[in-house]
């Protein structure tokens, strides 16, 4: 199949690797160092997957790539208004494009700029990040990526990329309602971005020390999720801890290492995101006020001071 990858980060770059080492015709649209690393020194993965693929397709203009059958869309959800020049390039008839961020809105965004027919939300559980341009760390995690049509359906595109994931080593399990998983994904996510920002804990010292601040954070993005109409199980929150206690002590998420780091987060698509969407249906999200608002200050602070980080 024709891949293009736009973003060759944690997510674009290891599963863009992947699919390129099985042998898909895959084109990363990049840009800056990562453009210069990628063309001459090809692209990388190492720790728990090894990967060396000493030339890859790289440009910084889709244009060169041209429409495709799968776009895997990996860039930070704040990043999304950056790359509409990108898809307008990519987007032909038949093209679907993976939502792969975390966040509740992003499909949506992304619909709005392609069409809901374009739109495969996408549902990622992995621990990559960039160890330097053109090398990414694989650190673990399930490496898979559940994905279907925007009303759930399986079309012959969807499987034909689910087939191409699976046979590049990618697990592609079916899902009944990818909305279901969107939301499963988040109760995850959200309180772990969060509160592993706010107290420095890895999955570790949240599942633990936190355990019960983290289960009740948890449930008020079940709460939310519920009240938007996704059929979210009784057991959700038991589900999402027990998944929690199988994972890597020491693993941090993305959105607690760019906060912790001083980058920019995705605090907004995150906690900003549930904050409003209680506001808007009614339900109680008080942890999350409280969380939202303590970060907010510290991006505001780490803007003003870059690198500052906590
Ligand atoms: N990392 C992980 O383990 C997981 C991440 N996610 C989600 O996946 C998304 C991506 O995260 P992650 O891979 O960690 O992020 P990274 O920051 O590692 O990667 C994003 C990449 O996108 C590139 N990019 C941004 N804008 C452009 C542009 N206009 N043109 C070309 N390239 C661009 C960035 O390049 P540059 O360096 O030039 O800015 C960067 O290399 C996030 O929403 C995250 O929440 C989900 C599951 C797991
Ligand atoms: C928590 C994790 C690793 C799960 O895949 C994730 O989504 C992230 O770090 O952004």
């Amino acid at each position: 199949m024709k891949f293009a990858i736009i973003g060759a980060g944690g997510l674009g770059g290891y599963f863009g690797a992947k699919l390129a080492a099985a042998g898909h015709d895959v084109g990363f649209v990049v840009r800056g160092r990562t453009l210069g690393a990628l063309r001459t020194g090809g692209l990388h993965v190492i720790g728990e997957s090894q990967i060396d693929l000493p030339t890859v397709t790289a440009t910084d203009d889709a244009d060169d790539i041209g429409p495709v059958d799968a776009v895997l869309l990996t860039v930070k959800t704040w990043q999304l208004p950056e790359v509409v020049y990108h898809l307008d390039r990519l987007v032909g008839p038949s093209t679907l494009v993976l939502t792969m961020q975390n966040g509740i809105r992003t499909p949506e965004q992304v619909a709005e700029l392609v069409g809901r027919e374009h739109v495969a939300p996408a549902i990622v559980r992995v621990y990559a990040k960039i160890d330097r341009p053109g090398r990414i760390d694989h650190m673990g995690g399930p490496g898979t990526v559940t994905t279907s049509t925007w009303d759930t359906t399986g079309t012959p595109q969807i499987e034909a990329v689910r087939a191409a994931f699976e046979a590049s080593g990618i697990g592609s399990p079916r899902v009944d309602d990818i909305w279901v998983d969107l939301w499963e994904k988040a109760v995850y996510m959200i309180p772990y971005g969060l509160l592993g920002a706010l107290s420095g804990l890895p999955v570790g010292g949240l599942r633990t020390t936190l355990r019960a601040e983290f289960a009740a954070t948890m449930a008020e993005v079940a709460a939310v999720g519920r009240a938007r109409g996704v059929a979210l199980s009784g057991d959700v929150v038991e589900r999402t801890l027990g998944f929690a206690d199988s994972m890597p002590a020491q693993a941090t998420s993305s959105m607690q290492r760019d906060l912790l780091e001083g980058r920019p987060s995705e605090l907004e698509a995150l906690g900003g995101d549930i904050v409003r969407s209680g506001r808007e249906t009614g339900v109680p999200v008080p942890r999350h006020e409280l969380l939202y608002s303590v970060l907010s200050l510290w991006e505001a602070i780490a803007r003003q001071t870059p690198g500052a980080g906590r």
